[in-house]
């Protein structure tokens, strides 16, 4: 067994209960921060997150506390898994509590609202002590609570956040890539949502593999052309946090930006399903941001156009996709991301 460390992860959810049972498997001194005082209790006496994992038995090691000065407190590694509308507020509440130098890992796959600032700058302004680092890949929460195989990407101007985060996190079902474009890998894990509503809508509507590999593929085109006029380096989206995250969130029904895509193409309404899904979908507000700021910028995004149009002027899909099919036949050239 490698160096043991204390460490906490910020969030109760899905994510941060998958990623703290890691930690604890591992053999880590590890304190899950949450806000609902039952879920704790659950989380240390019954050792389950049913509301956020159903049916998983999580490490007896880990612990749950609603108390966030304690779980922090002489932490090595602190992971920040809260949903982007609410990672500045809970940041401020931690701005007290971490020591200088201490490392903290962001696992938010959102863009903040208001602002259009990722989570590393949110983090980095309300928190300047900390040495920063994010988390990024084909990480479904089920299946990493579940202990299914798959990757990840760590990134961080820091390489020694990102060696100390692989062996914290490192094991026989997770292994932890380090990479230094912490702007890529950001900007991938979050833009990759708005395409899975898309892939999500396709399914439902009973498109065929052609038409899900066309989709995903040209996903992957018009995200890597966004995030490189944005400073990102294009390589980042041919790895696990580009490609990786984008193909499993495209095409998995554990995806909660997927089931949003899933249940529009059934005709339901979005204020409906965002309501009744009970867990946070990033994509539905990264899509408006994304349509925003390509507009502002003059990036040809039809993709990001079009669910634009479906979700928020009540255009008819066939209507969009006829729209896409000549304007690409006529512009593109198919090159990954030109
Ligand atoms: N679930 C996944 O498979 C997965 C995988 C990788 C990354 N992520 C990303 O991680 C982030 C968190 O996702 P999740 O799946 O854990 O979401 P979730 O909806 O399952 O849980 C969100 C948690 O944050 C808590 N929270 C929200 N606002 C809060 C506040 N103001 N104060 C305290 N706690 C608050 C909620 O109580 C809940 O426990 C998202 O950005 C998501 O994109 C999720
Ligand atoms: O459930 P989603 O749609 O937030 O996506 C989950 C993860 O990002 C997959 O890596």
């Amino acid at each position: 067994m490698g160096k043991q460390y204390k460490v906490a992860i910020i969030g109760g959810g899905s994510f941060g209960t998958a990623i703290a049972n890691i930690m604890a498997d591992n053999g880590h001194d590890t304190c899950q921060w949450m806000r609902t005082v039952a879920r704790v209790d659950e989380v240390n006496e019954l050792h389950t997150n049913e509301v956020y994992l159903p049916g998983i038995q999580l490490n007896p090691a880990l612990r749950a506390s609603s108390d966030l000065k304690e779980a922090v407190a002489a932490c090595d590694a602190v992971f920040f898994s809260i949903p982007s509308k609410s990672s500045r507020e809970v940041a401020r509440q931690l701005a007290d509590y971490l020591a200088p130098g201490t490392i903290l890992v962001s696992t938010t796959k959102g863009i903040e609202f208001d602002t259009n600032k990722l989570m590393s700058e949110v983090l980095k302004e309300e928190l300047p002590q900390v040495r920063l680092g994010v988390m990024s890949g084909p990480n479904l929460a089920k299946e990493l609570a579940a202990r299914m195989i798959t990757g990840t990407v760590i990134a961080s101007a820091d390489p020694e956040v990102g060696s100390v985060v692989q062996d914290i996190l490192q094991c026989s079902y997770f292994r932890v890539y380090a990479g230094s474009d912490m702007y890529g890998v950001e900007l991938a894990g979050a833009l990759k949502n708005v395409y899975a509503i898309t892939a999500g809508m396709a399914a439902a509507m009973g498109c065929g593999h052609n038409t899900i590999s066309m989709l995903v593929t040209r996903s992957l085109a018009e995200m890597s052309r966004y995030a490189v006029m944005k400073g990102a380096d294009p390589l980042t989206f041919l790895g696990l946090a580009g490609v990786g995250d984008l193909f499993v969130t495209c095409t998995s029904p554990l995806s909660r930006n997927y089931r949003v895509g899933y249940e529009l193409g059934q005709g339901r309404d979005l204020n409906e399903v965002v309501e009744s899904l009970g867990q946070v979908a990033e994509g539905v507000n990264t899509l408006r941001l994304m349509k925003e700021q390509s507009e502002a910028l003059g990036i040809y995004m039809p993709l990001v156009n079009g669910l634009y149009d479906i979700i928020y002027n009540g255009r008819k899909v066939s209507e969009v996709i006829g729209t896409m099919m000549c304007a690409e036949q006529n512009r593109d050239v198919e090159f990954i991301i030109k």
